[in-house]
């Protein structure tokens, strides 16, 4: 079932096999009791063997019974959006559409190759959207040179990617994945441009990796270019000042290249770290840049992406403002999350790292209680309402938001403005990193970003377009996959003990199912005692010759 008419930017569609679905469930609902039933009338009497073991495996199971209940909310009820870009484009000329500022977030050259940060920034630089509309910032926390010397080598090369991108209507936009994946020309492109981009592409790599193998710039590039005088010797990742530098200023002249196509401003930012100062991760990173874009650009609308994320469908810009700008349904979205797709998944997929269920099943479940939560990539948010805006019903989004030039300023004076911002200090006694921007102190900040929005009476809506709107890196060894989901689990399960759970922070304003929702995550952590549990205690009763279930001779067990 189809809602929604022709004007409607989007449209919202109800899960299909719903009916069938909740026929199941509620078998499997009878079946839970039953085992409980079957627990509760056959407990072995006081000093029978195994009297201990069988109530704790009673508790087991209904431990996961009652699991399997809440994570019932995310099934019952999911919905699925399609949006119609060409509305869009019929409705909105290129002028009217709002800016949009990109932050890629990047930490540590050496587990995230500057090679690989800069294909997912030249992905997103290549985005089919006006180009003096679009911004893209690099945070680097490891204020490396390196990862600067690599943004500079593509700042060079995006004159040269982003018109071929457009020309040719390529895809995937991150020009490693696309040479890796793509071997043959495609028809609009003669085979010597081809071969001309793939080659510069190529050198370019290996310019990077060696500079970056060898950990020094070469002296010629330092001497040319100012760019790099803010590098010192004393400066190290945790000791330095804050970096601004608009490598490519979109509104000005040489961005517009040769094929008379401008290109997108992009910026680096180191924020200052200083010892004994807590720089509080990413969601530092990302408060430092809603700050620092504020005065460069101040776009309407922000889009947060991991460095090993990089972009793979060039309308996913267009697509999610069909959801923001719909009149009639748009008008109380604050964020858009996309589905965390990765690339380097094999068949197997040992260790469930395509989160398939939970991108494609919990999460349109979730958008159909009010509201997917922010999972820190792949996000577009409003940046009045990640600064804090509460939802009210009159509030319209002004879209033409952005900077206005002053007339004398220089892009020095701009980056020196913008430098201030990017200061261990300036968030002293302050609200950042509590009511403004991301928040503080939790492993999972996104999460807890957006349940603090959907609390203030935003909703939020999740997007699955056909084709992955961001690709990225899944965990690969067993030591990486455990990390990975410690900190989620772990992250999650402080928000639900904390006064952040859903239930403390959210009743009344969030709807139970929602709030179910958020247990489900916050609680995942726990499950590991009862997983434990069942399988281990019975594999060791079994050698003791104790039986926790019943035999299939006593088929009339109830
Ligand atoms: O001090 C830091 C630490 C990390 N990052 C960046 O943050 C991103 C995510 O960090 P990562 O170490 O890759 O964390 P993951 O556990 O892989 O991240 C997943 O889980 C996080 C917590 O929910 C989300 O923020 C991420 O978007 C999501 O990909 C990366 O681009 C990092 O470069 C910083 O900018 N500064
Ligand atoms: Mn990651």
């Amino acid at each position: 079932m189809t809602e929604g008419h022709d004007s409607r930017l989007f449209a919202t569609e109800k899960g299909k096999g719903m009916v069938a679905y909740r026929l199941y469930a509620t078998s499997v609902l009878v079946s839970t009791f039953l085992i409980w039933w079957y627990r509760a009338t056959h407990v072995p009497s006081i000093g029978e063997k195994g009297r201990w073991l069988w109530i704790g495996i009673s508790l087991a199971e209904i431990y996961i019974g009652l699991y399997w209940i809440v994570s019932q909310f995310l099934r019952l009820n999911p919905i699925y959006r399609h949006a119609f870009p060409e509305r869009l484009s019929q409705r909105y000329s290129d002028k009217q559409l709002p800016g949009v500022d990109v932050f890629v977030c990047t930490a540590d050259p050496t587990s995230e190759p500057p090679s690989m940060v800069i294909s997912t920034v030249l992905s997103v630089m290549a985005y089919n959207y006006p180009s003096e509309k679009l911004n893209v910032y690099l945070s680097d926390d490891a204020g490396s040179v390196l990862t600067f010397y690599a943004l500079w080598e593509a700042s060079k090369f995006a004159k040269v990617w982003v018109p071929f991108c457009r020309k040719h209507t390529i895809e995937p936009r991150s020009p490693a994945a696309y040479f890796s994946n793509i071997h043959s020309v495609p028809d609009t492109c003669s085979t010597k441009e081809w071969y001309y981009v793939k080659e510069l592409y190529e050198n370019m790599v290996i310019r990077i990796n060696t500079v970056v193998k060898k950990g020094k710039v070469p002296e010629e590039v330092l001497a040319n270019n100012n760019g790099f005088s803010k590098w010192n010797e004393e400066m190290t990742p945790k000791d330095h000042p804050s970096i601004v530098q608009i490598l490519v200023d979109g509104k000005g002249y040489d961005a517009v290249e040769k094929d008379g196509v401008a290109l997108p401003t992009l910026v680096y930012v180191a924020r200052e770290k200083r010892p004994g100062q807590h720089h509080n991760f990413k969601a530092g990173a990302m408060n430092s840049l809603i700050r620092v874009s504020s005065v460069i650009s101040n776009s309407p609308i922000i889009l947060n992406v991991d460095c090993d994320m990089y972009s793979n469908n060039s309308e996913c810009i267009r697509e999610t403002l069909c959801l923001l700008l719909d009149e009639e349904q748009g008008q109380n979205i604050a964020f858009v999350q996309y589905p965390q797709d990765f690339e380097n998944n094999n068949c197997y997929d040992i260790y469930g790292n395509s989160l398939t269920v939970n991108m494609a099943l919990d999460f349109p479940g979730v958008d159909g209680w009010g509201g997917t939560p922010y999972i820190g990539t792949g996000c577009f948010h409003r940046r009045e309402v990640l600064c804090g805006r509460p939802y009210s019903k009159d509030y319209r989004e002004n879209w033409a938001k952005g900077v206005v030039r002053i007339s004398d300023e220089t892009i020095l004076d701009m980056e020196e403005r913008a430098k201030s911002l990017a200061t261990c200090t300036c968030e002293l006694n302050t609200e950042w990193g509590n009511g403004i921007g991301l928040k503080y102190g939790y492993p999972v900040e996104d999460v807890v970003t957006g349940l603090q929005i959907q609390c203030r009476g935003w909703k939020s809506a999740y997007c699955y377009p056909k084709r992955a709107a961001f690709l990225g890196l899944a965990p690969t060894t067993l030591e990486q996959c455990l990390v990975q989901y410690k900190r989620w689990g772990e992250g999650n399960l402080q928000i639900f003990l904390s006064k952040y759970n859903a239930f403390l922070v959210g009743h009344r304003k969030l709807r139970f199912g929602h709030i179910m929702c958020y247990y489900l995550y916050g609680l995942w952590a726990t499950t590991c005692f009862p997983t434990w549990y069942y399988v281990v205690i019975p594999s060791l009763c079994f050698l003791q010759g104790i039986s926790l279930f019943p035999k299939v001779s006593h088929i009339n067990c109830f």
